[in-house]
């Protein structure tokens, strides 16, 4: 099992890299990656929750095979600019770091100095609450240190942000003392029910029903072809909301759906999204074209009716195509090969049922993961078609404001590999409040009534999570 060296090699290390920083004027960024005991990240989450409680976050992949437990904020990247300039401002300051990076030890993808964040789904929406102000147009950040689960291995990553006017000694101790931390800790982390819903609140039924009928309207007038209208919801809670409740719920009760926790200070972002947005490593990359929806049948033969049913509907049909052609238009733009089916198969998760069609692809040289992310978001699953004129529909129409609901939340390394997902069925935690989003695509026929269910079962996860109802299948 590889380890922190012996304090005379980590001296050179350190040195070294003080002299980097000399040298460029430049802070560096000192990394070490080393495997450690098996553990469980959920574990380690909820065991830094007294001394690290609002500068964590998780991630997992549907199956599980792939985990990010990040605890401290060791540098936070943010940014305000509005448009596309959002992304790319967030990218060009990671580059300047990227030129300022060392990294000790075997550094499989998902180990090492990564940053973990997300972006705001519309920077145009007018904000009239504070809401999602401490998540910036865009925020991420490198955690002080990390625990990466790869199938059966556990990696455990240090880092450290060395500035020119830092102590030897004192940053020999950071690497001391997380790695004595890491290998040592572990708590006994069970956490409780201890918080029950006070009072629920769904904000502008009529409101949102009469949006739904314009957007049907406008688009039987060819302004546009599709929109995505979402809701809220707030739960407000006797007690405090206890994250660890909550990620282990929607852990055990959302299987094939990722899962991500994006603490800042005392505001939370989580969620269990089916939904990829893209997904780079090295040159591979892949997305995934989710939309269409029906419920789960209560008994095997209902499911595969509604399966069926699904498959067949040329409402969610229409629903999905728009999202395939998009999505298909950027990987044929930004790759040399692409792979996609013809025809949507079903991806079920407990709620739920969608539409699924895969996409895969080289990249062109030349082209990276937030290249991808920028041009694919929002994608008309999230968004409409055509972008422009969806985003305007949802900006004038749609009565909340979405913050990071269905934008890019995920990671990205130093080399350009990295995951996002769009971030739906999820809510923003705060202190003894839940705002819940849920949202669905409208075509031109659409039925209110009937995408007004679809986002109640949408909602579903996240209440249930939340010590409320799972919805009745
Ligand atoms: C916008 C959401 O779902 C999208 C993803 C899958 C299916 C969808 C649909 O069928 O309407 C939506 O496009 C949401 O869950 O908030
Ligand atoms: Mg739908």
């Amino acid at each position: 099992m590889v380890s922190i060296p012996c304090s005379d090699t980590l001296r050179d290390k350190v040195a070294n890299a003080v002299n980097h920083v000399k040298k460029y004027s430049h802070p560096i960024i000192l990394s070490y990656v080393f495997e450690i005991k098996e553990k469980d990240p959920l574990q380690i989450f909820s065991s830094f929750q007294s001394a690290y409680a609002g500068k964590r976050f998780y991630w997992a992949t549907p199956d599980r095979t792939f985990i990010l437990c990040g605890i401290g904020v060791e540098l936070e990247l943010t940014t305000d600019k509005k448009f596309s300039n959002r992304f790319f401002d967030i990218y060009s300051k990671w580059k300047d770091w990227k030129e300022h990076i060392q990294i000790e030890g075997a550094h499989p993808i998902g180990t090492g100095p990564l940053l973990f964040g997300g972006f705001s789904f519309d920077p145009l929406k007018n904000a009239n609450s504070s809401k999602w102000k401490p998540f910036h147009e865009a925020r991420f950040t490198l955690p002080s240190f990390m625990i990466t689960k790869i199938g059966r291995h556990t990696l455990a990553t240090i880092n450290r942000v060395i500035q020119s006017t830092d102590d030897i000694n004192e940053i020999i101790n950071h690497f001391n003392t997380y790695e004595y931390t890491l290998k040592k800790k572990n708590e006994d982390t069970n956490s409780f029910l201890n918080f029950t819903i006070k009072k629920e609140s769904l904000f502008y039924k009529k409101e949102w029903m009469a949006a739904v009928e314009k957007a049907t309207e406008q688009i039987k007038q060819n302004r546009f072809e599709k929109v995505v209208l979402a809701r809220e919801m707030l739960l407000e809670f006797e007690g405090s909301i206890d994250i660890h409740y909550v990620l282990s719920m929607l852990n055990e009760h959302q299987p094939n759906c990722y899962l991500f926790v994006v603490e800042n200070e005392g505001k939370t972002f989580v969620g269990a999204t089916p939904e990829r947005l893209v997904s780079k490593r090295d040159q591979k990359v892949q997305s995934a074209c989710v939309a269409g929806s029906i419920k789960r049948g209560k008994t095997v033969e209902a499911d595969e009716e509604y399966a069926q049913m699904l498959l067949s509907d040329t409402k969610n049909i229409h629903e999905h195509q728009i999202v395939v052609k998009a999505i298909e238009k950027v990987f044929r733009e930004y790759c040399q090969e692409v792979q996609l089916q013809n025809n949507p198969t079903i991806l079920k998760t407990p709620n739920i049922q969608h539409l699924y069609t895969p996409v895969e692809g080289t990249v062109k040289k030349g082209f990276t993961l937030i290249d991808f992310v920028e041009k694919l978001h929002p994608t008309p699953a999230l968004g409409g078609y055509p972008k422009d004129a969806a985003l305007a529909f949802i900006r004038n129409e749609e009565p909340l404001e979405r913050g990071w609901y269905a934008a890019p939340v995920g990671w990205m390394d130093d080399q350009d590999n990295g995951e996002f997902v769009v971030a739906i069925r999820s809510g923003l935690l705060d202190e003894q409040k839940a705002y819940l989003y849920a949202g669905c695509g409208i075509v031109g026929d659409s039925k209110p009534e009937e995408e007004y269910r679809e986002t109640e079962i949408k909602f579903g996860p996240m209440q249930h999570a939340l010590g409320g109802k799972l919805n009745e299948k």
